[in-house]
């Protein structure tokens, strides 16, 4: 099973701390100007937690469908699932700004369970919060009531089994509690990889990479997360839901997409059917320099409408970059930027190609060539490899060292992804004063890409929650018609605001009627893709 999660282990992403050398904070001091001041993890006794407001009678009845044991109402439990791991949740578990605590945590073991569960949610009025990693960014996993007296997070950590593979389809059946690395180690034994590797990977469950669409590093060659379900199975109030017959259906809608990316709302997952491939029998990551942002989105653009991207294919941006080389690689970066000058590279934009079992295409080559991107090889493209889960290890470092490090992502149509860009960096720069923005392209289609910023600013002494709030609408309102409000972090609480603009009034009365007929009552994640 998962390991049980604890209050001092959602404080951070890891126990393991990232230590950042004391020339990257000197180097860090000088772009940024000096830190706000240091806010440690807080333990259990200095948060506040409310007494639990489940009602004995609702206690009995999921007591007695999950076990006595599988309903937790002890603070450090319920502290453990009161939200997820944005930059506001790890300042709220620093003591600043209100945590939403769940009154009781369940954790089912059978989608059965999950099934009743709700059943008994709906007998006593009870809201439910589904929970999976607990890696939601925007809010998704807050523990709120809406309009009823109690919460419930509802963890499905023990849906941790490999339900099936049919390896004539190339399908597996997964449970939605299955964690990345679990499922890998699932799904190897019988050849076959799943492909889905975002930064999250460590913690981040199958179930949630549904509820939530998320977009893995390697989605440009095997796809995003949606790309890979073949059905899926839900535990509504109204009862069980399963979808998804065939590979590739016209029967009307796709309803598995109401499903996937329903964050919650629209029912419970319990297990999901991926398409599955075999274990690739080579890997091979490799880094170029290009000169410049313009020069690097071409190079990808053209690599996406050719249809010869690695399945990996990531594009930094010159800050990006800078900061990359300067905190990370360990390269002698001055040597380096002398040599690439010497190749006509003045700006350089990282290009990290990775290829996971595929031939490496002429054509592929050709256009790297044709833009002057200078092959550094195979070094720097492991590098990216082995430190591709440390950026969240290294942000435990810089919120203790009082910096505001928070990342935000949309993506675009080829021809506003520049205007987008500029957009966003000028809203994040208007607000923080100076910052550093660093940008990223790490999933791209033959119509557009995703960008992916990471902001460093100096925290705010007196109020750092209102700081990162007011330089977040800003950006929220900078993406409005350009780009999606999110490319793979959802909705949650933080972006639902936005998602009007998106989908019009009539997408929300849409999800609103679709989340009334499977859930009447409303227990469902309340307050969470749909205000109100
Ligand atoms: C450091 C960091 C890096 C990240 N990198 C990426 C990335 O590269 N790509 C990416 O896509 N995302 C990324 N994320 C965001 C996050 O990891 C994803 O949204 C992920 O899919 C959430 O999975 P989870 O299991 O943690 O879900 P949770 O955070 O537990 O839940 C997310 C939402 O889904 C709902 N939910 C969870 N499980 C279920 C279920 N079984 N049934 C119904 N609803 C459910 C929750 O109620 C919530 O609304 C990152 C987050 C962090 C903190």
């Amino acid at each position: 099973m998962n390991e049980t999660i604890d209050h001092r282990l959602r404080a951070t992403w890891a126990p393991d701390h990232a230590d950042l050398p004391a020339r990257a904070l000197r180097w860090l001091v000088e772009r940024i100007g000096r830190p706000g001041p240091q806010a440690p993890v807080v333990t259990d006794s200095g948060l506040a937690v409310p007494e639990s407001r489940l009602d004995a009678k609702a206690a009995d009845e999921l007591k007695a469908v999950v076990g006595a044991e599988f309903v937790l109402t002890a603070s450090g439990d319920r502290l453990g699932r009161a939200g997820g791991l944005s930059y506001l949740d790890l300042l709220r578990r620093r003591g600043l700004g209100e945590l939403a605590v769940p009154d009781a945590v369940v954790l089912p073991a059978t989608p059965e369970q999950v099934q009743e569960v709700l059943e008994a949610c709906v007998r006593h009025d009870v809201a439910v919060v589904p929970f999976g990693g607990g890696t939601s960014v925007v809010g998704g996993v807050n523990a709120l009531r809406g309009a009823k007296s109690s919460v419930i997070s509802l963890d499905l950590a023990r849906l941790d089994k490999l339900v099936s593979v049919d390896p004539v389809s190339h399908i597996a059946v997964l449970q939605a509690g299955v964690r990345g690395p679990e499922a890998e180690r699932l799904l190897a034994a019988h050849g076959f990889t799943l492909g889905h590797v975002p930064q999250s990977f460590e913690r981040a469950t199958i179930g949630g990479f549904a509820a939530t669409r998320s977009a893995g590093q390697a989605s440009s060659g095997y796809g995003r997360f949606e790309d890979m379900v073949s059905s899926v199975r839900l535990a509504t109030p109204r009862g069980e839901w399963k979808l998804g017959v065939a590979p590739a259906s016209a029967a009307g809608p796709d309803l598995r997409h109401l499903a996937i990316g329903s964050e919650g709302t629209l029912g419970v997952i319990t297990e999901v059917a991926l398409r599955v491939r075999p274990v690739p029998a080579q890997r091979r990551y490799e880094g170029y320099f290009v000169d410049g942002w313009a020069k690097g989105a071409e190079a990808v653009r053209e690599l996406a409408q050719n249809h010869v991207l690695a399945d990996i294919t990531r594009l930094s941006d010159v800050d990006e970059t800078e900061v990359s080389l300067a905190l990370n690689t360990g390269l002698k970066t001055t040597a380096l930027k002398q040599y690439l000058r010497a190749r006509g590279i003045k700006n350089p934009c990282l290009l990290i190609l990775g290829w996971e079992g595929q031939e490496i295409s002429n054509r592929r080559n050709e256009t790297l060539k044709r833009l002057n991107a200078v092959k550094i090889g195979r070094s720097l493209g492991e590098s990216w490899r082995h430190g591709r889960f440390s950026g969240p290890r290294q942000r435990d470092t810089l919120l203790d060292a009082g910096v505001c490090v928070e990342t935000l992502e949309t993506s675009a149509h080829w021809s506003k992804l520049d205007h987008l860009r500029d957009a966003v960096r000028g809203a994040l720069s208007g607000a923080l004063g100076s910052p550093i923005i660093m940008c990223h392209i790490s999933h791209a289609y033959e119509t557009g890409a995703s960008l992916y910023f990471t902001v460093l600013s100096a925290r705010d002494a007196d109020d750092p929650v209102g700081q990162w709030e007011h330089a977040k609408a800003a950006a929220c309102e900078a993406i409005k018609g350009l780009g999606t409000i999110s490319h793979h972090h959802a909705v949650g609480v933080d972006h639902a605001p936005y998602l009007r603009a998106e989908i019009g009034a009539l997408g929300i009365e849409v999800l609103r009627a679709a989340r009334s007929t499977v859930d009447p009552t409303g227990i469902l994640n309340p307050g969470k893709l749909t205000t109100g």
